[in-house]
């Protein structure tokens, strides 16, 4: 298992680290045996395996079940569970009393949360509770409403301004990676500079420390909204639909079941059962 200070060294040495998404079991294990650095059980598994168009609804008991399913799966390999919608904004004990059922109950090694200003506080607040966090800046999805969608952040020069003082803000309050999402690549790069934590990127070109994508974006699996900045590296949708086509059609059909796939009573429990050898 990598820890944290594996991650710093990565980044000192050039190695990226590659992050990717996983909401269960056997993708934990797929994720495992392919070399990946991070798995990452992503808010995202509100809109590709439970159905919401957003990932608000989804709650702490969620990224539990989830979490606990991709730990069985990967015991191996560093765990990080976003924390969900809402979570993490409320009073200190409340922040406190989710962020270690999460951590406890799941196994992770290490927490996501959204945000900057007050949410700095609650990095250093639970980085000083013994919990690793990585932080989430640039495009935030749980922020989407008052965003006015996913889109781009960072353009303005303002704006990168802004992005890099939380982000150094975030290394300073302890967390031990940061997540930047559809930014510029430009500026990924110059957060990447800045910071002696790796910094991780989706939707923010090649020049972050490591990448992050979402498992089913990343094989097509399922037919949802793919983002720009994905990559189809296989098309797992469509293997599923091809292999599910032709199991409907050779049922239909009387193929399937063929030989191979049955089983078959001795001859004397036929005699037995119909008073002759004839079973069939
Ligand atoms: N399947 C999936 N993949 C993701 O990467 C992902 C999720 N879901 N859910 C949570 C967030 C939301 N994310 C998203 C979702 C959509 C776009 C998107 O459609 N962006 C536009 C560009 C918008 C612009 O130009 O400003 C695009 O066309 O890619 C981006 C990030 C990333 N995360
Ligand atoms: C897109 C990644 C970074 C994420 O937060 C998620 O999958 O929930
Ligand atoms: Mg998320």
């Amino acid at each position: 298992m990598k820890t944290t200070a594996d991650f710093l060294n990565m980044k000192k040495d050039g190695e990226k680290v590659v992050m990717l998404t996983a909401y269960d079991y056997p993708t934990a294990k797929f994720a495992e045996d392919s070399g990946v650095d991070v798995i990452l059980v992503g808010d995202s598994l509100g809109m590709v395996v439970l159905g919401y168009d957003s990932t608000v609804p989804v709650t702490v008991n969620d990224m539990i079940h989830h979490g606990k399913a991709v730990r069985r799966g990967a015991k191996d390999t560093f765990v990080v569970v976003d924390m969900p919608f809402g979570s993490y904004h409320g009073s200190y004990d409340r922040t406190l009393q989710d962020a270690v059922r999460i951590f406890q109950e799941t196994g992770a090694n290490a927490l996501k949360l959204e945000g900057s200003g007050e949410v700095i506080h609650v990095i250093g607040m639970l980085t000083d509770t013994g919990i690793p966090v990585v932080a989430h800046l640039g495009l935030l999805p749980q922020h989407a409403g008052v965003l006015g969608g996913y889109k781009v952040q960072g353009k303005t020069a303002e704006a990168a301004e802004q992005l890099i003082s939380d982000a150094l803000a975030a290394e300073r309050a302890g967390a031990c990676m940061v997540v930047v999402e559809c930014v510029p690549y430009q500026l990924a790069k110059k957060v990447s500079e800045a910071l002696t934590i790796p910094v991780i990127g989706i939707g923010a070109g090649a020049e972050t420390d490591g990448q992050v994508l979402v498992f089913h974006d990343t094989v097509q699996f399922g037919n949802h909204h793919i983002p720009k900045f994905v990559k189809k590296f296989s098309d797992a949708g469509r293997t599923i639909h091809d292999g599910l086509t032709a199991y409907v059609e050779e049922v239909k059909n009387g193929s399937f079941p063929a030989e191979q796939h049955r089983f078959t009573m001795k001859e004397e429990e036929l005699v037995t059962l119909y008073g002759s050898g004839k079973g069939e």
